[in-house]
This record gives structure tokens, sequence and C-alpha cells, in this order.
């Protein structure tokens, strides 16, 4: 089998949103596709209408196919601190007409403020490595994991796109979505993250400086977060910027011209354009970068400005991850 299914941006790109389909009669939901997790949670009839209003969401007693996973609790918490906790129900789960008929849905009790007023997403699902999925007492399966089997390919493809809606594949890669050919990077699975080392940076048409930088790819962040040196020689070249406290990163003025960013895998010069480092307007005439300091964060994350700039092939077999000019 193979599915392909559309991911459609919420505002300035903050996440992208696929349908997903929960239960019998299904019941559509837009979930946060993140391989920066690995827990498949959905709002749900659980929660107090107070966090529910503004959601759709799953009513696992009007599933015909939900069964209890009893005894079975998650409670997950992000890198930007929000968070969620729940129980868990074993029912079909369709992503891009690919059927999991025995998935681990992860029915949210309680979510965080963010996730309340986010209205774009219902929930998410984790595309990231079993060893960090939040159930207890025992680990529940990601849905990849368990479409795996039914696959040509141990593979899903990213291809999402600035402004616009991009798609996730499921078991194959599409050649008419890249150009070039692809670089792959060996994956260090340990972390539970799709972590691997890049080759270097340059800034703009700047030279290249190689340096092993151990990085994430994350769909589920948004902005890019690398190493201070690197984001200080960065904004070096943008006048007129300056690491703001209020703002919570570094700011500019709107009217700036940015220069690209390129992040090098193996020989692979990846180049982000300067237009995508413009992320949104902060506050008058300043506008918030998409490339942020990864001080505090302990890990440096290619989030979704990174990503939208690329066709990016998960090869979970291996594991390993690939890169082609999108
Ligand atoms: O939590 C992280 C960072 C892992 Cl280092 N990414 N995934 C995500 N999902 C919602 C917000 N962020």
């Amino acid at each position: 089998a193979q599915g392909s299914v559309t991911a459609s941006p919420s505002q300035y790109d903050g996440e992208y949103d696929c349908p997903v389909t929960v239960g019998t009669p299904g019941v559509t939901l837009p979930l946060d596709f993140d391989t920066g997790s690995s827990d498949l949670w959905v709002f749900s009839s659980e929660l107090p209408a107070s966090e529910r209003s503004g959601h759709a969401y799953y009513t696992s007693s009007s599933s015909s196919t939900s069964k209890l996973d009893s005894g079975e609790t998650w409670d997950i918490s992000y890198g930007d601190g929000s968070g969620a906790e729940g129980n868990i129900y074993i029912d079909k789960v369709t992503i891009g007409g690919i059927t999991v008929t025995s998935q681990a849905v992860e029915a949210a009790e309680s979510v965080s403020s963010e996730f309340v007023s986010d209205t774009s997403n219902d929930g998410l699902v984790g595309f990231a490595f079993d060893s960090i999925n939040t159930a207890s007492p025992n680990h529940v399966q990601t849905w990849f994991g368990n479409a795996e089997a039914q696959l040509a390919s141990p593979v899903f493809t990213a291809n999402l796109k600035k402004g616009k809606a991009g798609n996730y594949n499921f078991g194959y890669i599409d050649s008419s979505e890249y150009t070039g050919s692809i670089t792959y990077a060996t994956i260090n699975s340990a972390n539970g993250f799709w972590e691997f080392s890049a080759s270097g940076y340059a800034v703009g048409s700047g030279a290249f400086s190689s340096q092993s930088i151990d990085v994430i790819a994350d769909t589920g962040t948004t902005l890019i977060y690398l190493p201070a040196a690197i984001v200080k020689a960065y904004y070096a070249k943008v006048s007129g910027s300056s690491n703001s406290a209020s703002a919570g990163g570094y700011i500019f003025p709107c009217s700036a011209t940015l220069p690209s960013l390129t992040i090098g895998i193996g020989s692979y010069k990846a180049v982000v354009p300067g237009t995508f480092l413009n992320y949104a307007p902060n506050t008058g005439s300043t506008c918030f970068g998409g490339l942020q300091s990864n001080a505090g964060i302990g890990l440096s994350i290619l989030g979704d400005v990174f990503l939208k700039s690329q066709f990016v092939v998960f090869n979970q077999g291996v594991p390993k991850i690939g890169f082609a000019p999108g």
C-alpha cells in the first residue's frame, strides 16, 4: 500500500495539519504531524467542555470499533512547554488511505492552554521513534510503526511548502516532488528523535563553515534553533537586528533584506531562502526571525522554517534521513 495526505499550514506556517480519520463511523480531525514526538493524541469528549471549545474531538463511546486500553495512561510535555495527558483507546486510524485497525489513540483528558487556544489542530500524530512514546506502564507504537507492515518501503516523505499546502507520502518516494538527487545522513535514534549531524553552515554568499552540528528534524517545531555562535554570525549580517529579551529572540526591521542560510548535509548544501527567515511581524515595524538560538533547549532543531525549503525522506528502516531541493 501507499498513501498521501495534504499538509495545510496554519497562520505564518506555525504548524502543518493533516486530516486523520479515527473510529467507526470515522471522525476526521486536523492533526499536527510531529517528527519530534511519538504520541498520537486527540481532543476527546473526556476533556472539560471549556478545554474543547473551538475544537472537534473524538468520542470513544460513539465508535463501534473503540476498545479501552485498560490501565494505560499518557502524559506528554513538548519542547515549547505545552502538554497534554489522558487515557488510551485502541481504534481504527486512517491517514492518506492507509488504515491501521488497532492503533493506540491517546484521548486527552486535559490539555495545556497552548492547545486550547490553537484551534488549527485537534491533536498530534507523532512520527519519531517509539522509545519516547509516553504511554505507561507500556509504550504504544506510533501510527507509522503500525503502518510499516503495509508499506512497500519503510519510508515517509515531507513536502512542506511556504504559505501553501504541501503533503506527506507514505511507503514511496515521489521523484516529481524534488529536483536533483537525495543526500542521506545516518540517523542516531538513541534519543528517540530523527537526530543526525549536519556538516556545517553558511550565511548568505559567505564562506561555508565546516563543522559538525547535532540537529533533529522536527516538523512539530516552527522555527530553526541553532547554537548561539552560528545565530550571532547570521544576525551580524542583518542591519538593525538585536536579540530582544522582551520579544523572546532575534528581531529586526521588517524592511531588512535577510541573507539565506545554508545547512550542510554531507556534501549537499541545503539553502533556506532569506525570505523564509523573516518569520512574522513582532511589534511595531520589527519582525521576528525564523532562526533563533538553541540556548536553553539542549539541542538544535531544524523545524518547519528549514523543512519547508526541502523535500525530506524519513527512512525508518535503516534509519536514515534524506534531503533534496523541494
Ligand atoms: O517537542 C518538540 C521539541 C522536541 Cl526537542 N517538538 N514537537 C512539538 N510538538 C508540539 C510542540 N513541539
